[in-house]
């Protein structure tokens, strides 16, 4: 449970190979103090128990998980209990739609090795709640030419001063994590000094602490934070700590250590220079980092406080908060929900489908037909060109061609059933996934996983999936593509069934997308299922339903 709590909490630290190792394999080194570095960290802060652990000499396991442009939520449970969700999209929106609030970013400054990150850790598990993410600093280390790779395995690249970073790029991630945007943030190798080729993807949160060496450097950075918290740990037990840590999770050996150190690290090119004099924009010190519990304890408290000024109710009902039913519906349909013609052919392949008797093989038979002609009425509202062909006699004609690069978003697992009616109507279309399952504590929608091409924003996007009830799902999937970029004006919601108030919900939040379905229906039982429906899709589909019948194998 531990080390799932480190993975999650650290996840933006970029050092990817970290291994674990005992306290006996970590070389001790003796400095002027004459304490070994083993004695001295043991001294301050590890207890008779840790100190013959990994995590008492600094030795902790911090895995990475690389998604590469996946975003999976990331969960951990605190030791009372309490959900803390480090990755993902947090459930905030209006009825309208609109992101609710900005999150409340700590910036943590403080010298190398001076436990800012464990500091941040702290914070994290003391507050409990919900949505809390760390981003650290050194995943925007700049990219470095093969000589500047060269100098850095010789200990003589500076990593220490302002121009090691690409605060630029640093910037423009915490201002769109601020707006509650989604962002693919670095991942740093400290064995290689070099990023590795995934990225990470990211999104606000309730609570977003930025930890980092020279994290009140910038100007523009700083703005961004509510709360700056500086660690101020004596240099010689940084010296200490760095040592094991860089030889136990950074591939290094103890001379370039203390040649980089009193190069680079302490003396007048950084420490002094540039860190020390960020105490100066610090709202809170924090003598000796993550022992020390009354300063944290004073952090949360402040945070905590702040974040319920702010409106922050940890006591929500949620399905109050994303209650989307509206009980003011107008009486005409919205300009952007389009509902198939009831033809006596539609109207037939969808009384095969609500039917409860009708067969699996028929069901998936006809239902397949149906997404056919649902996905064929997805087209005609994509953009279309003018060509000039010749014909087969040599005469020239006006003719369209699709002017649409289409990507098809499935929401898992119902929505996966349309992909092959997608496909086999658009052949070079893309396929994204995403999943959003609802807590069934909180009754927030949340997001579990997706995968997107990358540049979605030249897609058109057929959000798809079996029914819109509440439209909980599909809003979710919406806001997420925007907090991508992708234009409201370029996402289709197609669905074989819409529940009227899910439809309404949509269509008032994003005028903008268009919802496309085969049939409406107008009343919904309490527990949210359409009446009359369709009953469960996707269990109907793909043969899970408790009560398929197993006597009946079709494929013979
Ligand atoms: N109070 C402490 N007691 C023992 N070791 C600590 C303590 N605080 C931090 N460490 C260890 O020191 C090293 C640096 O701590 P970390 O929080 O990563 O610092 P920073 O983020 O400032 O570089 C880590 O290996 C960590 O395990
Ligand atoms: N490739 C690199 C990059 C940075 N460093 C050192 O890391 C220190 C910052 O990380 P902390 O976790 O200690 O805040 C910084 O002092 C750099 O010297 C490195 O050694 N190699």
């Amino acid at each position: 449970m531990v080390a799932e709590k480190k993975d999650a909490v650290t996840a933006s630290k970029g050092d990817s190979n970290r291994k674990s190792v005992k306290i006996e394999e970590c070389p001790t080194y003796s400095h002027s103090s004459g304490s070994s570095v083993n004695e001295m960290v043991n001294q301050n802060g590890g207890d008779s128990e840790d100190s013959v652990s990994p995590r008492a000499a600094g030795c902790r396991t911090r895995r990475r998980t690389m998604s590469g442009g996946r975003a999976e939520h990331h969960l951990l449970t605190t030791k009372t209990g309490k959900k803390i969700y480090t990755k993902g999209r947090p459930p905030w929106y209006d009825k309208k739609g609109k992101s609710l609030k900005h999150p409340f970013v700590i910036g943590v400054c403080g010298g190398s090795a001076s436990g800012k990150t464990t500091v941040a850790e702290k914070i994290v598990e003391r507050l409990g709640i919900p949505w809390v993410t760390i981003l650290s600093m050194d995943s925007f280390y700049k990219v470095l030419t093969p000589e500047e790779i060269k100098e850095a395995h010789e200990s003589k690249y500076n990593f220490d001063e302002p121009k090691a970073f690409d605060f630029d790029l640093l910037y423009e991630i915490l201002k769109r994590l601020r707006e509650g945007k989604s962002v693919d943030v670095p991942v740093y190798d400290f064995n290689t000094h070099s990023r590795d080729p995934n990225s990470k993807m990211m999104y606000g949160a309730d609570v977003l602490i930025f930890e980092g060496i020279l994290a009140f450097h910038d100007e523009r950075i700083k703005n961004l934070m509510d709360m700056k918290v500086f660690v101020d740990t004596d240099g010689d037990l940084r010296l200490a700590r760095r040592i094991v840590r860089d030889v136990t999770d950074r591939g290094r050996d103890i001379d370039g250590i203390m040649e980089q150190y009193f190069t680079f690290v302490k003396l007048q090119p950084a420490f002094d220079k540039y860190i020390a004099p960020c105490m100066d924009y610090a709202d809170l010190i924090v003598p000796r980092g993550g022992e020390n519990d009354v300063a944290i304890d004073m952090i949360v408290q402040n945070v905590m406080a702040q974040l319920v000024e702010r409106g922050y109710d940890r006591n929500q009902n949620n399905r109050d908060r994303h209650d989307l039913v509206r009980d003011d519906l107008p009486d005409c349909l919205p300009e952007n929900l389009f509902i198939l013609k009831e033809t006596p052919q539609v109207k037939g392949l969808v009384t095969f489908v609500r039917d409860r008797d009708t067969s699996r093989d028929n069901h998936i038979f006809y239902s397949d037909r149906l997404m056919r002609i649902l996905i064929e009425e997805c087209m005609n509202h994509m953009p279309y060109k003018d060509v000039e062909i010749e014909m087969a006699g040599g005469r020239k004609t006006l003719g369209k061609r699709k002017d649409a690069m289409i990507c098809g978003l499935p929401i898992m697992r119902a929505g996966e059933c349309m992909e092959t009616a997608l496909r086999s109507i658009v052949k070079d279309c893309v396929i994204g996934k995403i999943l959003i399952q609802t807590n069934e504590t909180t009754f927030d929608p949340e997001l579990h996983y997706i995968r997107l091409p990358p540049h979605i924003t030249r897609y058109k996007v057929i959000i798809m999936d079996a029914t819109v009830t509440t439209g909980s799902a599909a809003m979710m999937a919406i806001r997420v593509l925007l907090d991508h970029d992708v234009k409201e004006e370029d996402i289709f919601v197609a669905s074989l069934l819409m529940g009227q108030q899910g439809a309404h919900a949509l269509a008032y939040a994003f005028p903008k997308v268009k919802l496309i379905t085969t049939a409406m229906d107008h009343q919904m039982t309490e527990n949210c299922y359409l009446i009359p429906g369709m009953g469960n899709f996707g269990d109907r589909y793909y043969g899970t339903g408790i009560d398929q019948d197993l006597d009946e194998p079709f494929d013979v």
